[in-house]
């Protein structure tokens, strides 16, 4: 059994190549030129990367004609949702751009491959409070470039299941973090401020922006099992939330973090952490997944955290 993993060297990529590896499945991922290593430094024996730009259709055929896998697990994204607002063009070509080469190579050999393509949560957008927990067929109700760019990514995966029966499994996961998660996201950004203070490297003040929002957590390791058994065991065409079914307030979060800290830290507001628009609350009901794999959450969010702040103060 062979798998394709976009964005390998990515937060969710390098543990969905751990996760692989250890079922015994041979794994390829793809790389760009300014890819980091860091990730999967200590996979590389493992595994076999191929250099690939998803935007380039002349590239992801080649790739595709090369690796012919059975399964494919696309992650590669532009997925920090701050960044969609300074480069919304940008994010939704890399994001559908990339999804359509890989659909349309697929269909052009003919190959009876299984993709997960990796949605998201954040194409809910604005939820009415009877809303929660927020089931997939809830409207969808986007709040950034990044949110559109991941409903066309989710509707071209319905599109090309219904037009050429690809077997598109569509994962709509809410919030994950957990070891390497990139220090932009709010999780990993706190915990590293935290790490960053501890270590002497920053006075005891850690700057946040809009700490009302309410997200639901899952850790990246459950995440990684969840993207496996869809395909083993998803209804192609089919669209599953993947969270919690639990939410915080991102000041409850900080909160948990600063709990495991010693140092006395002040919080202070940083304006341009603050967003045009920010999803208030997500909150995931993953009841459909559940019935279908057999799949929950196996790892307590504090665990995670913990996990977290622990991978910050290894870091150099
Ligand atoms: N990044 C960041 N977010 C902050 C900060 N302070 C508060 N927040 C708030 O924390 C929440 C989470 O922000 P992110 O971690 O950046 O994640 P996101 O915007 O919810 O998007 C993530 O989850 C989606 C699934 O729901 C993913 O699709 C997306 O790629 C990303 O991982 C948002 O409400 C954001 O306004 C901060 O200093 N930095």
């Amino acid at each position: 059994m062979k798998a394709l993993v976009t964005g390998i060297s990515g937060f969710v990529g390098s543990h969905m190549a751990e996760y692989l590896l250890r079922q015994g499945v041979e794994v390829v991922g793809t790389i760009r030129n300014r890819s980091r290593m860091e990730h999967i430094r200590h996979l590389l024996k493992d595994i076999r990367l191929v250099e690939c730009e998803l935007r380039d259709p002349f590239s992801v055929e080649t790739l595709i004609d090369d690796v012919r896998p059975d399964l494919i697990f696309h992650l590669a994204a532009q997925s920090f949702v701050p960044t969609s607002w300074n480069s919304p063009i940008d994010t939704i070509h890399n994001n559908v751009a990339g999804q359509v080469n890989i659909f349309e190579a697929i269909r052009r050999f003919g190959l009876d491959t299984k993709m997960q393509i990796a949605c998201s949560s954040e194409e809910y957008g604005h939820v009415e409070a009877n809303e929660v927990p927020i089931k997939e067929t809830n409207p969808l109700r986007p709040l950034s470039p990044y949110a559109i760019s991941k409903v066309a990514q989710d509707y071209l995966g319905y599109q090309y299941y219904k037009s050429y029966g690809l077997h598109v499994i569509r994962t709509r996961t809410f919030n994950h973090t957990g070891p390497r998660r990139g220090e932009n996201f709010v999780t990993s950004n706190f915990a590293k401020q935290i790490a960053d203070i501890e270590k002497g490297k920053k006075p005891p003040v850690l700057h946040v922006g809009n700490l009302e929002a309410k997200r639901d957590f899952t850790d990246v390791r459950d995440v990684v099992r969840a993207y496996w058994l869809a395909l083993e065991k998803g209804e192609p065409g089919e669209d599953y939330n993947i969270a919690s079914g639990t939410c915080c307030t991102i000041a409850e979060m900080l909160a948990l973090l600063l709990s495991f800290s010693k140092e006395k830290i002040e919080v202070k507001t940083d304006p341009s952490r603050l967003r045009p628009s920010d999803v208030e609350i997500l909150l995931g009901d993953y009841e459909k997944f559940h019935k279908r794999t057999g799949w929950r959450p196996e790892i307590p969010f504090e665990q995670t955290m913990r996990d977290l702040l622990d991978y910050w103060r290894a870091q150099p």
